[in-house]
């Protein structure tokens, strides 16, 4: 079995080459036309499923169906719970809706989860040209490609802002419902902006752009795939990713559903924040 960093490597090289192709389809080169076809409620372009292609082959490939299960957004079916010890949980275009509205703010997202836990994890940004990623227990690491093919790498912390008030919040531009814009509006955290794709926000959090994620489901929830990479990303650069009651979020459970409140931060007023967002929904039921 390979080591951790050489199973980042591989998927690393894979992220790069998912990301060529969502630039070329964000780009035109793919003469094909981007029509949107709708899945649950959910836009799915014919980049979604060549992405999602390519980094199943891909990995399979490399690493075989032995020892690794795959679940991946364009091929899952609901199922129970994958039986492998490590599994592969895919979004080859997580902010599909902000891909086609040309906002640029979309990403890939793999990770590989064991005992319901992210341990590796990678987000690319095609947009920017960068790639983030982590292992567990090896800190968080951002690499930006450059045209010269001399990338460079630097290690990822969250801000060590402090008060309430000064937290800038990212939420999502198209996943709105009654409860989280109720919450939006009276938590102490004033400066808030919308990012598309979780990726995207938890980069932000990540590159100190912004401190909280905040994430309520409604009649949909998002996915395991939206979430396990993101998640390890953030707490491997000293962040938290909770339920709104502290508990850790599972994946692989069965139930690819994330349903209720997550809050992402900074860490440092973690808690206060989800006893607050507590107290506020509470007040409106
Ligand atoms: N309440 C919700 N219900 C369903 N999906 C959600 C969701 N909130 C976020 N997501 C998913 O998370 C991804 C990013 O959304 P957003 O940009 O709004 O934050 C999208 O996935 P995909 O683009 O992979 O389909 C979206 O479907
Ligand atoms: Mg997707």
């Amino acid at each position: 079995m390979k080591t951790l960093e050489e199973i980042l490597t591989v998927t690393r090289s894979i992220a790069w080459g998912a990301t060529d192709i969502l630039r070329s389809y964000y780009r035109g080169d793919n003469k094909q036309n981007l029509e949107v076809n709708y899945k649950q409620n959910e836009p799915v372009t014919v980049a979604d499923t060549a992405t999602n292609n390519y980094i199943v082959e891909q990995l399979q490939t490399a690493f075989g169906s032995e020892d690794f299960g795959y679940i991946s957004e364009e091929t899952y079916q609901k199922q129970a719970a994958n039986s492998k010890e490590l599994v592969w949980i895919i979004d080859p275009l997580d902010g599909t809706r902000d891909f086609i509205n040309k906002t640029g703010e979309y990403a890939i997202h793999i990770a590989l989860v064991k005992d319901k836990r992210p341990i590796l994890a990678v987000v690319a940004q095609p947009e920017t040209e960068k790639l983030f990623y982590a292992i567990k227990g090896k800190g968080s690491f951002v690499e930006v490609r450059s045209v010269t093919g001399d990338n460079s790498t630097e290690a990822l912390n969250v801000s060590t802002r402090d008060s309430l008030d000064d937290l800038t919040l990212v939420v999502s531009r198209s996943h709105r419902n009654e409860k989280l814009n109720h919450l939006l509006k009276n938590l102490p955290c004033k400066n808030q902006k919308v990012v598309g794709s979780i990726g995207g926000k938890i980069a932000a959090i990540v590159e100190q752009k912004a401190d909280i994620y905040i994430s309520i489901s409604g009649k949909s929830a998002p996915k395991d795939w939206d979430l396990a990479a993101p998640e390890l990303i953030l707490s491997e650069a000293g962040g938290s990713f909770t339920h709104f009651d502290g508990t850790n979020l599972s994946y692989n459970t069965g139930d690819i559903n994330q349903w209720g409140g997550l809050i992402a931060s900074n860490g440092k007023c973690h808690q206060m924040l989800c006893e607050e967002a507590e107290k506020i929904l509470g007040q409106l039921s």
